[in-house]
This record gives C-alpha cells, structure tokens and sequence, in this order.
C-alpha cells in the first residue's frame, strides 16, 4: 500500500517510527507536509498537489496534525477523505479532539465519567459558577492551554473567584472543573488503535504539583489498566470518532473519568514506557481497514 503520513517534521520520533512500521509491513511511505499541501476544488472532482507534484495513488493516511495548524491540517485530511483515501482518524474526530471544552460535551451526551465542568460567557456571578463546578478546590483552565500551561488549582473560594474574575477581566476563555485530589497528581495516557487499547501508561507529577505533564517534569510508569478503564478509553475514542487516539484518564474514588482525548497522541512516551510496537499497530490497523 501507499501510506501518506501527514507530519511537518520528519525527524521526530513518531513521524519516523510510523515510516518504519510501515516499511516493515512492507508498504510504501511518505512523509508530506501538510502545511505544503495545496487543495484544488472543481466540478470534476477534488485533488491535492504538493510542490510541482499531484498527490495521487494513495491508499490510507495518517494525520500528525499539530494543535497549532489544526485548520488547516484537517481541510487538508478533509480533502484526501473526498478522494476516498481512508484516514486513521476523520477531519471531523481531529476537529472534535481539539477544543477540550466540546470534546467535554460529548463525552457528557454518551455517559463517559468526567470531572463536573462549567463553562459561561464570562458569568459575573463567580461565587455561584465555582459552587456548581463543586466549590473549592477546583481547577480553571484556559480553553486554549495546552502541555499544562493554563491550568491553574485554586486551593479555595476566594482564590477560585479572584482567578475567575482576572481570566474574565482579560477576555480568557476557562472551563472550571471539579478538583479530584484522590488523583494524587497522577494520571492515566491509554493509547487506542481501533477500539483497543494497546498501551497504557501512568503519569505522576514531580513533588508539590498536580499537574502530571511530562512537559511539567512528570515521570511515566507503565500500567495494567482495570476492565473499567479500559471500556471508558475505548468509549471516549469512539464518542469523538477517532481510529486512533491517546485518552487522558484520572482514577477517582467514583471510577476513571476522562480528562481529554488527543488525535495525535505521541508515540514516543508510550513506546519507551510499555516496549509495544504501537507504530505497527496502527499500520495493522490500516491493513485491516483497507481493502484495495
Ligand atoms: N480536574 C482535575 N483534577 C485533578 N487533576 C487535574 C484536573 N484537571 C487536570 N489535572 C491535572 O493537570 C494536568 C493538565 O491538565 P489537562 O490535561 O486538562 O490540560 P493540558 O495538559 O494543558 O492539556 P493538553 O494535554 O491538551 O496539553 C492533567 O494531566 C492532570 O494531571
Ligand atoms: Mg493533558
Ligand atoms: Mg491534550
């Protein structure tokens, strides 16, 4: 097969590690920049050129589509689905995945455990949007953060409030969530290919933070997840419409609740953690799901 692997940079680990996935299964693979991607639109039907070059005879393509270029990265995977090239994960999954706060309402529409959320048009009535996520503590978070910068714990009501109404005085957009302080700064990435979950790992903050990003100086730890965490992984997959996405979970005294779902999940962290061909799986994934 022809295996379009859509990434800005082909030195990173995941972008490599998928060309040699699919090179092993013996497929062909290129790496395109989306980003230099261009979209001709006309009666006779849709097409992709890049450089001097039409984008033709592709099979399947895989998305590593950057939060920072999300529009036009997912016109471009748009464009390949109406010439029928099957994508691991749809333009409109990507487009679901990325804004934390819709990604919250679907996951709520099917049932899926998560942290209480509250979201207004910058209510001026703080005292009560804090009480209805739960009271202090709670967590407040910039829609737009991302790697753990804008998410912010205020350890009681007048904190909660004050933070409040500054994000609101600066016309910042935050979504504030109940605080689940069993957690204990920890949490849970479930890699998920094809409604499986084919790796799992735990992220612990370092001392003194809540926040597990490994940007944030967490460490990760492989981990055997329960059939519960399981099941809650594959259905946040599916809700958002993703083949392929890393879950982001907590484990709270009321069960896993999911914090977020990403459409280009890293494959580093994940390989390094739990020693699993996660590339080929996804290759493994195409093959399936591809049929020429
Ligand atoms: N409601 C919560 N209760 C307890 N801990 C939380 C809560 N929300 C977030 N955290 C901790 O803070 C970390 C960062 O939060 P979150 O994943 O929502 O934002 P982000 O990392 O900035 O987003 P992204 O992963 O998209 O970059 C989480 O990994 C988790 O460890
Ligand atoms: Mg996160
Ligand atoms: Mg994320």
């Amino acid at each position: 097969m022809k295996i379009a692997i859509l990434s800005r940079n082909p030195q990173l680990y995941s972008t490599r590690r998928l060309v040699e996935a699919a090179e092993k299964h013996g497929h062909e693979a290129h790496v395109i920049n989306h980003l230099l991607c261009n979209i001709e639109i006309e009666q006779k039907g849709p097409s992709l050129f890049y450089g001097a070059d039409y984008l033709e005879g592709f099979d399947a393509v895989i998305p590593r589509v950057g939060a920072s270029v999300t529009f036009y990265g997912t016109a471009v995977v748009r464009q390949f689905e109406m010439m029928n090239v099957f994508s691991v994960n749809s333009s409109r999954g990507i487009v679901h995945s990325r804004d934390k706060l819709r990604c919250l309402q679907v996951l709520s529409k099917e049932g899926i455990g998560l942290p209480k959320t509250v979201f207004t048009n910058y209510s001026r009535n703080v005292e009560h949007v804090v009480s209805s996520a739960g009271g202090a503590p709670v967590v407040l978070k910039l829609l737009e953060g991302t790697q753990g910068l804008g998410v912010v714990l205020a350890e009681n009501q007048n904190a909660a409030q004050s933070v409040l109404e500054a994000f609101n005085g600066l016309k910042a957009r935050v979504i504030v969530q109940e605080f689940i302080k069993e957690a204990g700064g920890a949490d849970i990435r479930a890699f998920v290919v094809d409604g499986e979950v084919v790796g799992a790992m735990k992220r612990q903050g370092k001392e003194g933070e809540f926040r597990s990003n490994l940007h944030r100086g967490g460490t990760a730890t492989i981990l055997q997840l329960t059939e519960e965490e399981k099941r809650t992984a594959i259905k946040a997959a599916e809700a958002v419409g993703l083949g392929v996405a890393g879950v982001d979970l907590l484990q709270s005294s009321r069960g896993p609740l999911v914090l977020e779902v990403n459409s280009s999940p890293g494959l580093e962290g994940i390989e390094r953690a739990t020693g699993v061909d996660i590339a080929g799986k996804i290759i493994a994934f195409i093959e399936k799901s591809v049929t020429r």
